[in-house]
């Protein structure tokens, strides 16, 4: 098939690099020419393992990208897959949908040259209705008719960062959100390849389009309601001296509860979770109903980084003493420093006078933008030498192997917020929720 992707960001370039690997003419279009250079010159604009070489084979080939939004008539199906970032009151801010949309509708104004409707598909995660009410309205603005000239759909993405190529080649699920037989047709053929080469039966769920939508958010805020669940069972834990990873692997023996995502420590963060719980509270509010237990969730995984540091608290006085944080990406795998909970350890370390002594693997140059007052480390021993605390935030391999670099810490407190240091002699561990 010939379709076009508006928007070459983590989800679009991926999507777009994929499609094209399966064998479709694929064309993204987004507003930033370096992004546009990038991927016509062979090379991902963003970090993802696996993109890089999909990129690479199909870049200026199989694989194009463009400023132009008339690239559009050439193909049959536009996917959006632009930002829905949070407005101050973490209400979901659609300016870059509904001006993509719009955008779609005067590019498509004289037709693509075919007589079928253009379907276009909303990947981007948006909050029920938001295609059929105000991407819908936006693409027809150009003059255009829905059912003859163009058809929407709904098609949400749960690919995760780090392992984005993999999700996306080998889905749980696909969702195809519908309201007319053609819509789900194309996406039907859109998906055939990756039916036909995934490892094992994928999934298909059609549904309607607002359903769809809520699809998206129940799967993120359940996972994220998960997370701070087994957060506040691990905090219990801790009180009675009780290891909650034990806990953990048994209860997740019980098929009801699996056990992924049963990791507790000091939260989720990302680009994801914290603005899709925000974004689904602030819609059911605004409709009347206040959800109580996602509500709870936030609030607890907001809590975890202070319950973190109050640990530290608990041996240490660290005014004017040099504290090292390891770890800054949001998780392992990503330089994303997005909602990361270093933000919070930071800021809390920095309230109580601290000199913080900051490493990650992969992550510092984008924390040195937020932060470019700290100290920033070249490893974890450098980290390490001669600091009066460490706070683990981010579970990268690396730390597990930590051993002698603690010795030369001037005082061996070391916090760890997810459970990847090893209590070892020489040192005072304190793990948050074991
Ligand atoms: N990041 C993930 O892992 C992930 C996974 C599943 C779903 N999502 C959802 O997918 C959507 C996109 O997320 P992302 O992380 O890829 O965003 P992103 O910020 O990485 O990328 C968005 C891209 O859109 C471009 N853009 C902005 N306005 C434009 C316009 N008017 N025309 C053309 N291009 C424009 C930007 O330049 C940028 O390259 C969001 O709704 C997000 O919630 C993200
Ligand atoms: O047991 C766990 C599992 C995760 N986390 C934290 O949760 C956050 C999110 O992790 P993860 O879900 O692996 O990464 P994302 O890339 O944010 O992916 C989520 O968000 C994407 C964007 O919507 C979805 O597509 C994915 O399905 C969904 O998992 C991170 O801070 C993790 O450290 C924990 O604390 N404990």
């Amino acid at each position: 098939m010939n379709v076009s992707i508006v928007g070459s960001g983590y989800v679009g370039t991926t999507v777009a690099a994929c499609l094209a690997d399966l064998g479709h003419e694929v064309t993204t279009i987004d507003i930033d020419e370096a992004i546009v250079d990038a991927i016509n010159d062979g090379e991902s604009p963003i970090h993802e393992p696996g993109l890089d070489e999909l990129v690479a084979e199909h870049g200026g080939r199989r694989l194009r990208a463009t400023t132009d939004y008339d690239a559009i008539r050439d193909t049959e199906l536009t996917m959006l897959a632009l930002p829905t970032p949070s407005n101050e009151d973490g209400s979901i801010d659609l300016q870059y949908m509904e001006a993509g949309a719009a955008s779609v509708g005067e590019a498509l104004a004289d037709g693509d040259g075919r007589d079928e409707p253009h379907l276009v598909v909303t990947k981007s995660t948006v909050i029920p209705r938001t295609t059929d009410e105000r991407l819908a309205p936006r693409i027809a603005e150009a003059g255009l008719e829905r059912g003859t000239d163009f058809l929407v759909a709904s098609n949400p993405e749960f690919q995760r960062e780090g392992t984005a190529v993999a999700d996306f080649l080998n889905p749980d699920k696909l969702v195809f959100g519908a309201d007319d037989p053609r819509a789900l047709a194309a996406l039907g053929e859109l998906y055939l390849p990756l039916r036909e080469a995934a490892e094992s039966e994928v999934s298909v769920v059609e549904t309607g389009i607002a359903e769809a939508e809520m699809i998206k958010y129940a799967n993120n805020t359940f996972l994220a309601s998960k997370v701070s669940l087994i957060n506040d069972i691990g905090n219990v834990c801790k009180e009675f001296d009780v290891d909650a990873y034990e806990v953990a692997d048994a209860i997740g023996l019980d098929d009801r509860i699996g056990e992924r995502f049963l990791r507790s420590g000091v939260g989720w963060g990302g680009s994801c979770f914290p603005k899709d719980t925000d974004a689904i509270i602030a819609a059911a509010r605004e409709q009347g109903y206040d959800p109580a237990v996602l509500s709870a969730a936030v609030e607890l995984n907001d809590a975890q980084p202070e319950r973190l540091l109050a640990l530290l608290d608990d041996h240490v006085d660290v005014r004017g003493e040099p504290v090292a944080v390891l770890g800054l990406s949001f998780k392992p795998g990503t330089d994303d420093i997005r909602n990361t909970r270093a933000v919070p350890v930071i800021e809390g370390l920095r309230e109580r006078g601290a000199d913080v002594v900051a490493y990650d693997p992969v992550a510092t140059e984008n924390m040195h933008e937020k932060y470019p007052d700290i100290e920033y480390a070249d490893s974890a021993a450098d980290a390490l030498a001669g600091a009066s605390g460490a706070i683990v935030v981010t579970d990268w391999d690396e730390f597990a192997a930590l051993d002698s670099e603690f010795d030369a810490m001037k005082a061996s407190v070391v916090v760890d917020g997810r459970r990847i240091v090893d209590r070892r002699e020489g040192i005072t561990y304190e793990g948050l929720t074991w």
